[in-house]
């Protein structure tokens, strides 16, 4: 390693952060980075997915920080990125990093990682980041909108889960591999009597934009559409694909350029309502078949219908989304559930003939609102939330409540 590529010293202070990319602060006419979080339990595929995407050839040169155990507890991510002229992969020196795992340690150690990387600036032009087999997407996503160093320089595309499709059902109902699953006991019904778990696999799947089922080969036809429909259940908003050494059909749209956080599509959330499209062709094949479907009991999506808005209401809507996200507390309703909001997307028309949209990850919520643009499907308000214990009666009741 020359001294060129020295290691950054770690940063500790919250408030220091956006003092980090200089370069990229300093330059305007550079244009922010997309990155797309990969994540998925050990042996999804993920290493599978990242080399297949190294030595395609498709026009972009993408880097990708892996952040793989050695021997050691230590952690090093390496940074690889993918060369549009040749077929070949080639590394960017290692850099090594201080031990921890990215979503334990992120503010620390993904933000070096992230500031190594923006330092060779202009030899790629999107970041995929692979995540440990037991992060929690959760924690990383919202680092990409609040820091104003990384904010400035780079974009958050979209979280890409790869699932097992032989082994995740065990994962959700048992937690299988998944030291950190917690069994919920307020919620009754579970398996023996217990609560349900809320397993990293839960996590994993709420958060994602895209969720891979990998390993296709290793089921049947009929346990493959179990595990399209468990997952749907979970979360109603992404894009489901099944495939097979993990070969996407196609990177655009699957794994690059997802642009999840940077508009609201009607037909997304119309998606969540009914439940069925942007199915992949071998969810298609079974959308005429009578699959029962599993409705997961720890996490579930949930869409709230309700009438557009007057611009007076926006900031009763508003202290809505504070009251829920912030304090996880329902404003008036007298039936406080336990919850706990993971992903949130809102199409909210107003009478004014402009449009609100809302994008959240956990307690952290954009909402812009858009000159015109309503489509006809725009009569009605749309809000739609991925959790645990949401119940939409409730969640509908308070909602209405709080915006009379
Ligand atoms: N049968 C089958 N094996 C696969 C498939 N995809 C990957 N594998 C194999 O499964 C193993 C794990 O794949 P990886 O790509 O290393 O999985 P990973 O998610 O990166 O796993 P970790 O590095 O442990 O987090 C490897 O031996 C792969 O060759 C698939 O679709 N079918």
């Amino acid at each position: 390693m020359d001294s060129d590529d020295e290691i950054p010293e770690l940063i500790h202070q919250e408030d220091q952060i956006p003092d980090l990319i200089p370069a990229a602060q300093d330059d305007p006419s550079l244009s922010k980075v997309p990155i797309t979080i990969v994540t998925g339990y050990l042996g999804a595929g993920k290493t599978t997915l990242l080399n297949y995407i190294l030595t395609e050839q498709h026009g972009k040169k993408i880097a990708v920080i892996l952040n793989e155990f050695g021997d050691s507890i230590d952690i090093e991510k390496q940074l690889t990125v993918s060369d549009a002229n040749t077929t070949e992969a080639k590394p960017i020196p290692f850099v090594p990093l201080a031990n921890g795992c990215i979503c334990c340690s992120v503010k620390d150690v993904g933000v070096a990682a992230i500031e190594n990387l923006m330092e060779q600036r202009g030899k790629f032009d999107y970041i995929l980041l692979e995540t440990t087999g037991l992060a929690d997407p959760g924690n990383i996503a919202p680092l990409f909108w609040l820091d104003d160093g990384l904010g400035s320089s780079i974009f958050l595309d979209g979280i890409v889960t790869l699932v097992d499709a032989k082994n995740v059902i065990k994962s959700l109902d048992e937690g299988f591999g998944d030291e950190n699953a917690t069994e919920l006991k307020e919620q009754a019904g579970g398996h023996d009597g217990h609560g349900p778990l809320l397993t990293t696999a839960h996590l994993q799947i709420s958060h994602a934009d895209v969720i891979i089922v990998n390993k296709a080969d290793l089921v049947s036809e009929e346990e493959l559409q179990t595990v399209v429909d468990r997952i749907r259940s979970i979360n109603g908003l992404a894009r489901i694909e099944t495939t097979t050494r993990s070969r996407v059909k196609q990177l655009e749209g699957w794994l690059l350029d997802l642009h999840a956080y940077d508009h609201v599509q009607d037909a997304d959330l119309q998606f969540a309502s009914k439940g069925h499209s942007h199915l992949d062709p071998v969810s298609r094949l079974f959308a005429n078949t009578t699959s029962s479907l599993t409705i997961d009991q720890t996490i579930s999506t949930i869409t709230i219908n309700f009438p557009p808005l007057e611009t007076e209401q926006v900031d009763k809507f508003d202290q809505f989304l504070r009251s829920m996200l912030w304090e996880e507390t329902l404003p008036a309703t007298s039936t406080q559930p336990s919850f706990e909001i993971h992903r949130l997307k809102g199409r909210v028309p107003l009478h004014n003939g402009n449009i609100l949209l809302v994008q959240g990850v956990r307690n952290v919520y954009e909402m812009n609102e858009q000159k015109g643009g309503q489509s006809p499907a725009d009569d009605q308000a749309k809000l739609v939330l991925i959790g645990r214990g949401l119940d939409e009666p409730i969640f509908r009741e308070s909602l209405l409540a709080a915006l009379s």
